[in-house]
């Protein structure tokens, strides 16, 4: 546990203490429709989800269940027709447009199935990026210090392509965390790895969710890494349930 962050993290963040699923994610009676006239899918389905403080969460269903819509209502990327989403306390679905970009920039970190680095960036640079956008104030974690926890220090000064499937991906979560998160969520962490990678890397990610206090939701459709997990839930047509 990093105290010092615990700390400042609390102190900067007086109104939100409280139970430790009120600082992580929920989801209440989430339905969003996609498309239009007969085209109309219910990508989500009253969907009702809680993810606390500390608690890595799974999302496996079938390809089209609405695994990527959840991930993107979760994260303010995509607002929904009817329900609520709350991060940390934060009314994600009250909040204009702009405002939800603001919360979500200070709130969520996106983990996406290759890393998604930029190919110009080093490993450093990559993380050293998103801090520059953050709000005054926010709480960040030190750059050298999160690239060592997830054993990427040495490799610091190296581009994306002179890098792993694996080490890509170490960086691309070190780089969604450096902004000190709340919620973590992340789609198909492991598909380009083979099965030790997987574990290595899901592994972190349950790591980096306790030590650090964050809600994670990792979408995946690897069923050996749910060992790793807090909770798994199903998606199917929409509806969401627990395992
Ligand atoms: N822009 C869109 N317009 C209309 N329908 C859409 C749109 N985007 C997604 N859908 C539909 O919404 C449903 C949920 O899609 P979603 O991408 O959330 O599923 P998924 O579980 O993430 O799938 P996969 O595992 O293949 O990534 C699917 O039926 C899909 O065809």
């Amino acid at each position: 546990m990093n105290t010092h962050t615990e700390t400042t993290r609390q102190a900067s963040r007086p109104d939100t203490p409280g139970p430790a699923h009120q600082d992580g994610l929920i989801m209440r009676d989430v339905t969003m429709l996609l498309g239009d006239g007969e085209d109309t899918v219910r990508a989500l389905d009253s969907v009702h989800l809680t993810v606390a403080a500390g608690e890595f969460a799974a999302i496996v269903g079938p390809s089209g269940s609405g695994k990527s819509s959840l991930l993107a209502v979760a994260g303010g990327l995509a607002a929904p027709d009817s329900g609520t989403v709350t991060i940390a306390g934060r009314p994600m679905t009250a909040a204009s447009r702009r405002a939800r970009t603001a919360l979500r920039r200070d709130l969520v970190g996106f983990v996406f199935q290759s890393g998604n680095l930029l190919p110009a960036l080093t490993a450093i640079d990559q993380l050293r990026l998103p801090t520059r956008f953050a709000s005054p104030g926010a709480v960040g974690r030190d750059p050298m210090d999160l690239l060592t926890e997830v054993g990427m220090a040495g490799k610091a000064d190296r581009r994306p392509h002179q890098l792993s499937g694996g080490e890509r991906q170490r960086v691309g979560i070190a780089r969604a965390l450096v902004t000190g998160p709340r919620l973590l969520l992340v789609d198909e962490p492991t598909a380009a790895l083979d099965q030790a990678r997987s574990r290595d890397i899901v592994q972190m990610l349950a790591r980096e969710t306790r030590q650090h206090a964050v809600a994670t939701v990792m979408v995946t459709h690897d069923t050996e890494v749910l060992q790793y997990c807090d909770s798994v839930y199903e998606m199917m047509d929409g509806a969401l349930s627990k395992k």
